[in-house]
């Protein structure tokens, strides 16, 4: 391992600015033009590179503990450092749940082993995501974890005075509930977006409102409350509509997108190709531009990825037999750029802000920091704008392929990840593994 000195010379910063960034003992020594690098310095041309803050996801399926197979703790920081993360929330639907300190702190160990991004677990709402009785959620948040993202993702928290509780709970210590808005009543079986294309394929429906009516409920509990509520991957037009009327009101509420709802739409299910099924569903392409727009005026606080790993088996056979998800890690950034930077709608700044900033303030990844200043943690990613090409399955490093992006055109590449400093990407190529774990805290 090696935290050697880097200097990344002629970086954009997310202002426009260009400076000369000095990166010494995992922290920021200098971001000024003209920075004169000490003996030993290793350069890295950055002319023409964006210099972002280490990228955080709010939202990563793991896999591990329980389902090595699709994804480890290892293999998924992988694909996030390969994607310009320096940090991931890492969900709670393992096998053991993680409903208690014990495997919070499991999940939080096996992170710094790998060494190649900061792990944060989230904890469970309930107990095995049952939805019956709340989780060890005070132990979990003393425990050396300190939880402060709670969520049953992948099943919505639908029992309101469950949903009160858990949102009183989590107030105590500034916590944050992190909902699946999804009725299980009015999606029973369900299989794609609920509307004309449903009928036609013959695929049971999702309708919009199995969405939008829990979050709406939950905006008014939070607000009941005075508890801090996030919504995990908005999906429709009149779920954006809910959010901003909520924070007209002031709710503490903060809502999420991801890239793949950002860019795709239901008609590629015509294909009944297994690697579009996702949850919540593709919608229509007005919910595209709604979720685009909400993104681009502030409604939508952040982007995460919902990286959800399958192994193959789950998704090669008939669509309504296959797994509900689609990796994301390393195609976030390139998906963002494609969709909302040359599209007109972010600039850089709003991308550090949806990426790296936002997330870690809901998640109060207090230690990661995210500013260019003198001292400030050695978290940078440095992303190529003007590439662009085909995805191809070899910029996955994970365990599992489920992208639907292949064969398709976007732009933007991660060329640098540095994590407290450690360059776990150096010009696309990741550092071996084993090598990460001295170099990072
Ligand atoms: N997004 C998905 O389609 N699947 C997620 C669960 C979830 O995020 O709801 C998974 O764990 O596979
Ligand atoms: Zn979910
Ligand atoms: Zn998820």
């Amino acid at each position: 391992m090696t935290s050697s000195t880097h200097l990344l010379k002629g970086a954009t910063l997310p202002s426009g600015a260009v400076a000369d960034i000095l990166v010494q003992d995992g922290r920021i020594m200098s971001a000024a033009l003209g920075t004169s690098a000490p003996a030993g310095t290793t350069v890295v041309d950055a002319e023409g590179l964006v210099a972002l803050p280490g990228l955080v996801d709010l939202h990563t399926h793991l896999r591990e503990p329980g389902f090595e197979q699709s994804e480890t703790v290892l293999t998924g920081t992988r694909a996030a450092a390969a994607g310009g993360f320096t940090a991931v929330f890492a969900m709670a639907n393992t096998q053991p749940v993680a409903d208690t300190a014990g495997v919070v702190e499991q999940v939080q160990a096996l992170g710094r082993a790998a060494g190649y991004a900061t792990v944060r677990p989230i904890g469970a709402v309930t107990v095995g995501l049952a939805g019956e009785r709340l989780s060890e959620i005070g132990a979990m948040a003393q425990s050396r974890a300190g939880v402060r993202v709670f969520s049953d993702d992948g099943k919505c928290v639908h029992d309101s005075l469950l949903m009160r509780r858990a949102l009183e709970y989590v107030k105590t210590f500034d916590g944050v509930i992190a909902q699946h808005a999804q009725d299980p009543r009015l999606t029973e079986n369900a299989q794609m977006n609920e509307g004309a294309l449903s009928s036609e394929l013959g695929l049971k429906g999702w309708p919009a409102v199995a969405e939008e009516s829990i979050i709406a409920r939950d905006v008014l509990l939070a607000e009941h409350v005075g508890a801090r509520l996030h919504i995990c991957h908005l999906s429709t037009a009149g779920s954006v509509d809910v959010v901003r009327w909520a924070k007209a009101r002031g709710v503490q509420v903060t809502a999420e997108a991801t890239p793949h709802h950002l860019l795709l739409t239901e008609e590629l299910i015509r294909s009944y190709d297994a690697r579009y099924k996702v949850n919540p569903p593709l919608r229509r392409d007005e919910d595209v531009q709604a979720l685009r727009e909400g993104v681009a005026d502030g409604t939508i606080d952040i982007i995460a990825t919902d990286h959800a790993p399958h192994p193959r088996e789950s998704k090669e056979c008939e669509w309504d037999a296959a797994a509900f998800g689609m990796v994301g890690l390393e195609s976030a950034l390139p998906v963002v750029q494609t969709a909302l930077v040359d599209t007109g709608l972010l600039d850089w700044a709003g991308v550090a802000r949806v990426l790296s900033t936002a997330p870690a303030r809901i998640g109060r990844l207090d230690d990661h920091s995210h500013s260019f200043e003198d001292g400030a943690p050695a978290n940078i990613t440095l992303v190529d704008p003007a590439a662009s090409s085909s995805f191809a399955l070899d910029r996955l490093h994970g365990r599992s392929t489920n992208t639907p992006y292949e064969g398709v055109t976007l732009s933007g590449s991660v060329r640098w990840t540095f994590h407290h400093g450690y360059p776990t990407l150096r010009d696309g190529v990741l550092a071996p593994a084993g090598d990460t774990a001295e170099g990072m805290r």
